[in-house]
């Protein structure tokens, strides 16, 4: 780990400015901590090939230390191995289990797609969510996986394949035009928007901030409107959606939401606050309701999430 000192000194500065504007000095050193730690590596067990006492037992067999997660049975988190470790195991190899990050996990737990649902996926690759969702529709219903990077939709593809999922369809394309192909033809969405990362963000490696500029921030802001707007457009009245980001700004989370209030026929939902290191959604400036929303604090199990569940209105 290194120095909060050293984060101080590597991370651009206007993205420190911006973290003390939305965050009191605690929560900052909190995150400055998240973006220090190397995280531990996570993985989820997938259901459609697997179940989670076997995959103990496996794990107990090869020597490899994990703990339980108290809100999601189907996860764990590895104690004694990084992920280039447990790459080797045929468990992995076949696609019984998906290496994926805790907060990660979250938006489709929260979405809860039922078997036989129609769900849309509209930013998907590499498909963590997609292949969770369909585990938890048991491979029943249909899930339009959309991306569009043509590269990373390969890895959609081969991911979708590997864990078994028969349910997802491919569309490789702008989110922004699904809204108008499948009018309210879904009744789940999930929109994992591209965003700025910082919830990724760890010092040791520079790649995971060298990107960032608050430009790139505005820029994203709007794409992240333009799917919203898709998104809801696609949602059948009554559906749910759900909104996520791994940042943590104001700008690419609560005032995307901010707007959609005023310009949609939405509500936003409670989720429960599963985990102390969850926080309650910035509201100052802005709609009280936004408070219903949660945003995760990046530490050692952790990757730094925003995520907010609401409803499309009849
Ligand atoms: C946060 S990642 C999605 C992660 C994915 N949901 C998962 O859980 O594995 C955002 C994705 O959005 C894609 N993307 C960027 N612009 C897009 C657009 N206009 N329409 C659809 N996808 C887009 C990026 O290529 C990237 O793969």
């Amino acid at each position: 780990m290194v120095s909060i000192k050293e984060v101080r000194k590597r991370l651009p500065q206007e993205l420190q400015d911006s973290l003390y504007e939305n965050f009191e000095p605690g929560i900052v050193d909190k995150i400055f901590y998240g973006m220090a730690y190397e995280k531990l590596t996570t993985l989820r067990v997938n259901t459609l090939k697997y179940d989670i006492l076997s995959l103990i037992n496996f794990l107990k067999e090869n020597n490899i230390k994990f703990d339980r997660v108290k809100w999601y049975r189907d996860a764990l988190i590895i104690k004694n191995a990084d992920e280039r470790d447990i790459e080797k195991f045929s468990i992995y190899k076949e696609g019984y289990i998906y290496l994926q990050n805790l907060s990660s996990m979250i938006p489709p737990l929260i979405l809860e797609p039922k078997e036989g649902d129609k769900v849309l996926d509209i930013a998907a690759a590499p498909g963590s969510k997609t292949t969770q969702m369909a585990a938890m529709m048991n491979n029943k219903g249909f899930i339009l996986a959309n991306e569009v990077d043509k590269i990373r939709a390969e890895r959609l593809k081969y991911n979708l394949n590997l864990q078994g999922v028969k349910i997802a369809e491919v569309r490789i394309g702008k989110g922004e035009k699904i809204g108008e192909e499948y009018p309210e033809y879904f009744d789940r969405v999930l929109l994992d928007v591209p965003c700025s990362g910082e919830g990724i963000i760890n010092v040791s490696e520079p790649k995971t901030y060298r990107g960032w500029s608050l430009k790139e921030v505005e820029k994203l802001s709007r794409l992240q409107k333009k799917l919203f707007e898709s998104g809801y457009k696609a949602l059948k009245p009554n559906g749910i959606m759900v909104y996520s980001t791994c940042t943590l700004n104001k700008k690419e989370n609560e005032e995307v939401i901010n707007w959609a209030l005023d310009n949609f026929n939405i509500k936003i939902l409670s989720i429960e606050k599963f985990d102390s290191n969850f926080l309650n959604g910035l509201t100052k400036g802005l709609n009280e309701e936004l408070k219903k929303c949660i945003r995760v604090i990046p530490n050692q199990i952790y990757e730094g999430f925003f995520v907010c569940k609401i409803q499309k209105k009849d």
